[in-house]
């Protein structure tokens, strides 16, 4: 028995568009609320969420009984938190602060069992592997491991065409907020200078064979991201979702107080 298929993998290498949403809320509930809301891919946001160890296995157990894909996002690409991830049964991750093509080959061989990679042999014990029920697990599970490293500063941006050539690189996501802070731009991403930066990566990511990938709460950045060859496109968040429409209810019935 292999390594379960990763659809959200499969879906970027086709070509498809993938639409997601963010998930800070480190709750089972809501995260099972969310998977169940048509979203393609949901990211657990580890790095700037407190989605923490045991809130990312609630999630994953959660999800596993949606249609939405879990993407882990990790605090930073570290080989130890990769493995622990991986062996959660994560099948993509999403790495932060990717600057060079050393830093994506690691992340390749972090993700990839030996001989080809370091990723720790445990899967026995592993829900991943299905609690050793998915006995070719070992063989089996680098082909549907799908790795996306996040650009999201001027290093990045630099280094893109290096960072593209790496081999096991699935996916490449420019986060709009780094983006903007590194050029100057803090809570800006929708300058002049950042946008043409964001769709030029978006046009160079796809025309390496790429998926290419983004958050944006605001149309038209969605649609520009869109028309420029974006693939994996996240259109919101759990917490915006959740306090944008409180904060405006409790203002309405406010208002009537005169
Ligand atoms: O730089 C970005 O933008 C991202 O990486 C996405 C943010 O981290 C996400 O938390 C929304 O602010």
């Amino acid at each position: 028995m292999p390594a379960p298929i990763n659809p959200f993998k499969k879906a970027l290498a086709d070509g498809e568009i993938q639409f997601g949403c963010w998930l800070g809320i480190p709750t089972g509930f809501t995260t099972e609320l969310m998977g169940h809301a048509g979203f393609d891919w949901l990211v657990i946001d580890g790095e700037h969420g407190p989605q923490d160890y045991r809130a990312t296995l609630n999630a994953l157990q959660v999800l596993a009984g949606t249609p939405a894909h879990p993407v882990v996002r990790v605090p930073v690409g570290d080989t130890v938190i990769i493995k622990q991830m991986l062996d959660l049964g994560a099948q993509t991750l999403l790495v932060p602060m990717v600057e060079s093509a050393a830093q994506a080959e690691q992340l390749v061989r972090d993700v990839t069992y030996p001989p080809h990679g370091v990723r720790g042999v445990g899967f026995a014990l592993s829900r991943a592997a299905g609690f050793s029920t998915i006995a070719d697990y070992g063989k089996t599970a680098d082909a549907q491991i799908c790795l996306l490293v996040q650009v999201e500063n001027r290093a990045g941006l630099a280094a893109l065409d290096e960072i593209l050539a790496v081999e096991g690189v699935h996916g490449v996501f420019i986060g709009p907020s780094d983006l903007a802070a590194d050029m100057g731009h803090m809570s800006n991403p929708e300058h002049p200078d950042v946008q043409a930066a964001i769709m030029d990566a978006i046009t160079r990511i796809r025309a390496a064979g790429k998926a290419p990938g983004i958050l944006s709460t605001r149309d038209p950045m969605t649609n520009a991201a869109l028309e420029a060859g974006a693939q994996f496109v996240a259109v919101g968040a759990d917490v915006l979702l959740l306090g944008t429409a409180a904060r405006g209810l409790a203002a309405k019935w406010q208002a009537t107080r005169g």
